[in-house]
C-alpha cells in the first residue's frame, strides 16, 4: 500500500528579486522565513510500518537546508533569481536524486504565498 509523508523545514534567507520592474519592491535586498515541505510517497513495509524514517530525511536534506539557511541566496550558483518557483526546483534537483521518494517540493516565502513543484 503506497502512502504520502510530510517533512517540514525552515530556513531564513535574504534575497532579491533582479528581473522585476523599476520600484518593484521584491527588487530592494530583503528576507524571508521560509517553509520547505518534502512531500514523499513509497510503499509501507508492514514489520516496519513506513517506507522511510522521518529522521532519514532530515538527515539528508540537512546538508542542502545549510546552503541555504541564513545564506544570501542571489550568490548561489543556480538561484541568481531566487523566486519562490525558482528555489522550489532547485530544492527539487537536489533532493530527487537522494531521495527518489520525493513527490513534491512545497515551498512557502510568506504566510499567504506559497508554491509546488513536482519535477518535470
Ligand atoms: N510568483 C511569484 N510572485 C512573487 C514572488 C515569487 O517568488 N513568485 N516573490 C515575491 C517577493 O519576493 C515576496 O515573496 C513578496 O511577496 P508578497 O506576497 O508581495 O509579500 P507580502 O508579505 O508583502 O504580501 P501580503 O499580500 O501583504 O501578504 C513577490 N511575488
Ligand atoms: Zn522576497
Amino acid at each position: 500500500m503506497s502512502i504520502k509523508i510530510c517533512k517540514e523545514f525552515t530556513f531564513e534567507a535574504a534575497h532579491f528579486l533582479p528581473n522585476v520592474p523599476e520600484g518593484h519592491k521584491c527588487g530592494r535586498l530583503h528576507g524571508h522565513s521560509y517553509v520547505v515541505r518534502l512531500h514523499l510517497i513509497g510503499d509501507i513495509d508492514p514489520l516496519k510500518g513506513w517506507f522511510i524514517d522521518f529522521d532519514d530525511v532530515k538527515v539528508k536534506f540537512k546538508p542542502i537546508l545549510d546552503q541555504l539557511d541564513h545564506h544570501y541566496l542571489n550568490e548561489i550558483s543556480g538561484l541568481e533569481n531566487p523566486t519562490a518557483e525558482v528555489i522550489a526546483m532547485w530544492i527539487w534537483d537536489k533532493v530527487k536524486p537522494i531521495l527518489p521518494q520525493l513527490f513534491e517540493v512545497e515551498l512557502k516565502e510568506t504566510c499567504t504565498c506559497a508554491v509546488y513543484y513536482q519535477g518535470e
